[in-house]
């Protein structure tokens, strides 16, 4: 009766003796751990249910000891994976007993597992969404703000210097206007790829909206380099796009603040690389512009 429960119910099941070595798994455990009962039965527990730490690898303590010393149940830490016979790995939440005879004495261990692959995957997308921009794929704000954050305890402990772009293209509006919102998108994402490319692997791109990026230089020391990057990127902007059988070009314009002389927190380097980007625009587009005292007195209320 007792096995005919066991198998009816949607948790996996496994038993071990004293020594670890299972006596029991019932059909939900034979599916996930993919271990026939035949199998499995006189196997160690650590080869059929061979789990580790998601974050780090590490396999994860011996469960049969710990809760044979402990003498209680144990809610083995979240953040667990399974490796199955066939190798293939599954996020799960698992649990393990002792188990007790009618004397009280132990004789062996239970451990109740299921698969929570799913709500995993639903946790690790929801987070990705919230941490990236859903057109381009970038990073987003919040994850700039974190990375300028970052960069600025470094640069402060290193005495060192980094910079940030604010781009923003020049008359998409009409590219909007004359080829199509759908197009708008498309050229978005581009330019989202061409940025990507342009830059180091520690450098950060993000979409801050609409047609605007900024650009995180963390590694980057020299005025004369932050320059040349710039242009750099500027050039690369400007390589005549195609799509739908249409070939257009478009420009940008890009401000530039500096870590530590122009500002030493998130929120003003960015208004500042805003304001002196503003001022590029102002100069006719196609060419960038370092924060200088006052830009931002000139930027009209948005
Ligand atoms: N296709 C597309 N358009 C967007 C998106 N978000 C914002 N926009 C449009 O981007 C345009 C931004 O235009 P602005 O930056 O204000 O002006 P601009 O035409 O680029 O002119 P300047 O910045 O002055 O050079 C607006 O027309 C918005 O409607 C988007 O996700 N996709």
């Amino acid at each position: 009766m007792a096995q005919i429960t066991l198998n009816s119910i949607g948790d996996a099941v496994i038993c071990t003796d004293m020594a670890g070595r299972i006596d029991y798994l019932n059909d939900a455990a034979e599916k996930i751990t993919k271990w026939s009962k035949a199998d499995a039965r006189g196997q160690l527990l650590n080869t059929v249910f061979n789990i580790i730490n998601a974050d780090n690898r590490e396999p994860k303590i011996n469960t049969v000891e710990l809760v044979l010393k402990n003498d209680h149940p144990i809610d083995l830490p979240i953040n667990t994976i399974l490796i199955r016979k066939d190798g293939s790995e599954i996020h799960i939440e698992d649990s393990a007993s002792p188990i007790h005879n009618n004397l009280g004495s132990q004789y062996g261990v239970v451990i109740v597992f299921r698969d929570v692959s799913a709500a995993q995957d639903a946790a690790s997308k929801l987070m990705y969404q919230a941490q990236h921009d859903n057109l381009t794929n970038l990073p987003n704000r919040l994850v700039l703000s974190d990375r300028i954050a970052h960069a600025i305890a470094l640069a402060e402990r290193n005495k060192s210097q980094f910079y940030v772009l604010f781009i923003d293209l020049d008359n998409f509006k009409k590219i909007n206007d004359s080829l199509g919102h759908s197009i708008g998108d498309q050229l978005l994402k581009e330019v989202a790829n061409r940025l990507v490319g342009c830059i180091r692997h520690s450098d950060t791109v993000s979409r801050q909206g609409g047609d605007e990026f900024i650009v995180l230089l963390s590694e980057c020391q020299l005025q004369a380099e932050a320059a040349q990057i710039t242009s750099k990127i500027l050039a690369t902007l400007l390589i005549p796009y195609r799509f739908a059988h249409t070939t257009f070009s478009i420009s940008a314009s890009i401000g530039i603040s500096r870590y530590p002389i122009d500002g030493r927190d998130v929120a003003i380097l960015i208004n500042l690389a805003d304001a002196a980007m503003y001022q590029a625009k102002k100069r006719g587009r196609n060419n960038f512009q370092f924060y200088e005292a006052g830009l931002e007195q000139l930027v009209p209320a948005r």
